[in-house]
């Protein structure tokens, strides 16, 4: 089985990708994989460091009102698409999936336009903009959340979940516990921003560091790669309590996931199938940055099913933090009841679905 994979610039559209990756090559032991991606995103740090054959193309995303900028990434598609097409045609792949993020455009319209059967993978509930585009040209179209179906043409559409929800079942607890040196006898909170961190959150755990220490939990923060720096110099101007363990980025996440109690975190879709999957409860501070605010519709779905506080970042300081937190831990029953809630959104079989779509576009010869 050959297959071409695009998604990029966020971890949210990167590790769905990487764990059908692992599925496929479950199934088939001799598949040959292909991933493009951007220089510039995430991917290309993390797609590389699995031994994954990883190509480029250039290519930016479309601002909203009329620029010169979208001048200018008009062009970009266009030699991306001719790039992508060449790539394609060297690698002959028997089905290309798009995972989103703006690299997807050019490489799975390069792909439908030369016939070849394609897919993407949406894991949101409210579709970004490129995948809407490609909704017209692919033969299949995976989602998340059955709310994500409406936006797009209806036969195409399989409810499948995210790749990434199976992947973290897969996970050695102790490994995660042991990588960030955590004491085995107290419940741990994560608190992280997604997978590029996020400022207000940050500046809401710093300004409360030295309470940290005095609760009956340890924390595990993750600032962001980019906000690292700013972080730690706020910490080392007060005592770093044995409390707080402080990363800019966690690479084994799924081990650390299945290690924790609890997480905080913004509300990527990738996430919330991560910690549905395993049953985990959280506070989510949704980002108001994104398109359609498609975040605070993720999250929501998770708190009407009792699975999740949300919180406004408006709405969030250092002391909701810890309010929320303790809410969590020592409310009555509270964390069984979420517990219990996440769980049942999870959709562990997801990775073997989305495999199965791609079978199945490959086998009717679609395109
Ligand atoms: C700003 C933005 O546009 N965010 C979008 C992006 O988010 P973002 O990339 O932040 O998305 P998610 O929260 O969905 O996924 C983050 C992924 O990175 C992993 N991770 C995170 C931190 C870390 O230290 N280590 C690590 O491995 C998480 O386990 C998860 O697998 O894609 C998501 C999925 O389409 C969208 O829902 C988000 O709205």
């Amino acid at each position: 089985m050959r297959v071409v994979v695009s998604g990029g610039g966020t971890g949210g559209h990167i590790y769905p990708a990487m764990s059908l990756i692992k599925e496929i090559k479950r199934k088939h032991a001799d598949a040959e994989i292909l991933y493009i991606g951007t220089e510039t995103g995430l991917e290309a740090d993390i797609v590389p460091r699995e031994g994954i054959p990883f190509e480029t193309i250039r290519i930016s995303g479309f601002k909203r009102k009329l620029s010169l900028e979208n001048v200018k990434t008009v062009t970009r598609f266009i030699m991306g698409t001719q790039r992508a097409k060449k790539l394609i045609k060297q690698f002959k792949p028997d089905v290309v999936i798009g995972t989103g993020g703006y690299v997807c455009g050019p490489v799975v319209y390069a792909a439908a336009k030369l016939k070849i059967p394609t897919v993407i993978h949406e894991q949101n509930s409210v579709p970004g903009l490129t995948n809407k585009f490609l909704s017209r040209y692919v033969d299949r179209v995976a989602i998340c959340f059955d709310e994500a179906k409406s936006f797009f043409p209806e036969k195409k559409v399989v409810f499948t979940g995210n790749p990434r929800a199976s992947d973290v079942l897969n996970i050695d607890r102790e490994a995660g516990r042991s990588s960030l040196g955590l004491n085995p006898t107290k419940r741990t909170v994560l608190i992280v921003g997604g997978s590029r961190g996020a400022r207000p959150i940050n500046d809401a755990f710093s300004s409360v560091l030295d309470k940290w220490a005095k609760q009956n939990y340890q924390v595990v923060y993750v600032t962001g790669a980019v906000h690292y720096d700013a972080v730690m110099e706020k910490v080392k101007a007060v005592d770093q309590s044995p409390n707080i363990i402080i990363k800019p980025f966690i690479h084994n996440m799924p081990d650390v996931l299945g290690a924790v109690d609890l997480i905080v975190a913004r509300a990527g879709a990738t996430t919330l199938a991560e910690i549905t999957a395993l049953g985990l409860p959280s506070i989510l501070i949704p980002s108001p940055y994104v398109t359609n605010n498609h975040q605070e519709k993720n999250a929501l779905s998770l708190k009407t099913n009792g699975a999740a506080i949300v919180r406004k970042e408006q709405e969030m300081n250092g002391q909701t933090l810890l309010d929320d937190i303790d809410h969590v831990f020592n409310g009555n029953e509270k964390w069984q009841t979420m517990h219990e809630a996440a769980l049942k959104l999870g959709v562990p079989k997801a990775s073997e679905n989305v495999y199965n779509a791609l079978v199945d576009v490959i086998q009717k010869g679609e395109s």
